[in-house]
C-alpha cells in the first residue's frame, strides 16, 4: 500500500479541522474556516514503508457542490468519526454515520477487515460539561467494531498523533496479510511445480 485515504467525519463543530491541523502542524489553532472542504496530504513512514496520506475535512456549511456522505464513504479507506463529549446530538450524528458506513460496505468489495473506523470523543478538557459518558463511547465502538479514543485535541497532541499512526499501521498490516494470502509461499509453489512435472511423467511411463 502506498497511499491511504482517511475521511474525518462528524457533526458540526466537533473539532474535525482541529484534529487534522493538530496532526499536521502539532498546533492547536482556535478557529478554522468551515466554508470549504479540504484534502490535506502528508507522507508518513510506517515500518520502513512510505505512505501518502490524504485527509479529508468536509465543509459543514452548505457549500456549492458539497459531496453527499455516500461519496465520502466510497472515497475513503479509513474513517475517523469525531463527536464532542459535551454535545449529545454530535454523538447521535457519529452513530448515524458509522451505521451508514457499515451499511454501504455490506457486501461491497472492501471487506470488514479492510475497513478502518475509529470513533473519537473530543473535548475531554471540557469534561465538567460532559453529556456523553466514556462508557457510552466504548459501547458504541464495540457495537460497530471500531477502535475508541477519548481525548482533547486542544491538550493532547500525542494522542492525536497516535490515532493517525494506528490507523495507518492497521492498514499496513492488513495489506501485508492480504499479500501473503494472495502469494503462496516459495516452498509450496516449488513443491507444486515439482509434483506437476514429475508426477505427470511418472504416470505416463
Ligand atoms: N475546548 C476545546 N475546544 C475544542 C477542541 N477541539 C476543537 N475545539 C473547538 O471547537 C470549535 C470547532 O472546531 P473545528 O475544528 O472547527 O470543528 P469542525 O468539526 O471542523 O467544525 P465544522 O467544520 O464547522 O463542522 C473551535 O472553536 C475549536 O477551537 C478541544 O479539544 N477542546
Amino acid at each position: 500500500m502506498d497511499e491511504m485515504k482517511i475521511a474525518v467525519l462528524g457533526g458540526d463543530g466537533v473539532g474535525k479541522s482541529a484534529l487534522i491541523v493538530r496532526f499536521l502542524t502539532r498546533r492547536f489553532i482556535g478557529e478554522y474556516a468551515s466554508s470549504t472542504e479540504c484534502i490535506y496530504r502528508k507522507c508518513v513512514s510506517v515500518d520502513g514503508r512510505q505512505i501518502n496520506l490524504e485527509l479529508y475535512d468536509p465543509c459543514s456549511q452548505a457549500c456549492e457542490g458539497k459531496p453527499v456522505l455516500n461519496d465520502q464513504i466510497h472515497w475513503a479507506d479509513g474513517f475517523i468519526l469525531v463527536y464532542d463529549i459535551t454535545d449529545r446530538s454530535s454523538f447521535r450524528t457519529a452513530k448515524a454515520i458509522v451505521h451508514q458506513i457499515r451499511e454501504l460496505h455490506r457486501g461491497s468489495a472492501k471487506r470488514d477487515i479492510d475497513l478502518h473506523i475509529f470513533l473519537v470523543g473530543n473535548k475531554q478538557d471540557l469534561c465538567h460539561m460532559r453529556e456523553v459518558q466514556h462508557e457510552e463511547g466504548q459501547r458504541l465502538a464495540a457495537e460497530f467494531h471500531c477502535q475508541f479514543y477519548e481525548l482533547s485535541v486542544a491538550e493532547h497532541y500525542q494522542e492525536v498523533a497516535l490515532i493517525f499512526s494506528k490507523m495507518v499501521q492497521n492498514a499496513n498490516l492488513n495489506s501485508k496479510a492480504r499479500e501473503r494470502r494472495r502469494r503462496p509461499s516459495g516452498s509450496k509453489s516449488m513443491a507444486k511445480l515439482i509434483n506437476n512435472v514429475f508426477g505427470k511423467r511418472r504416470k505416463s511411463v
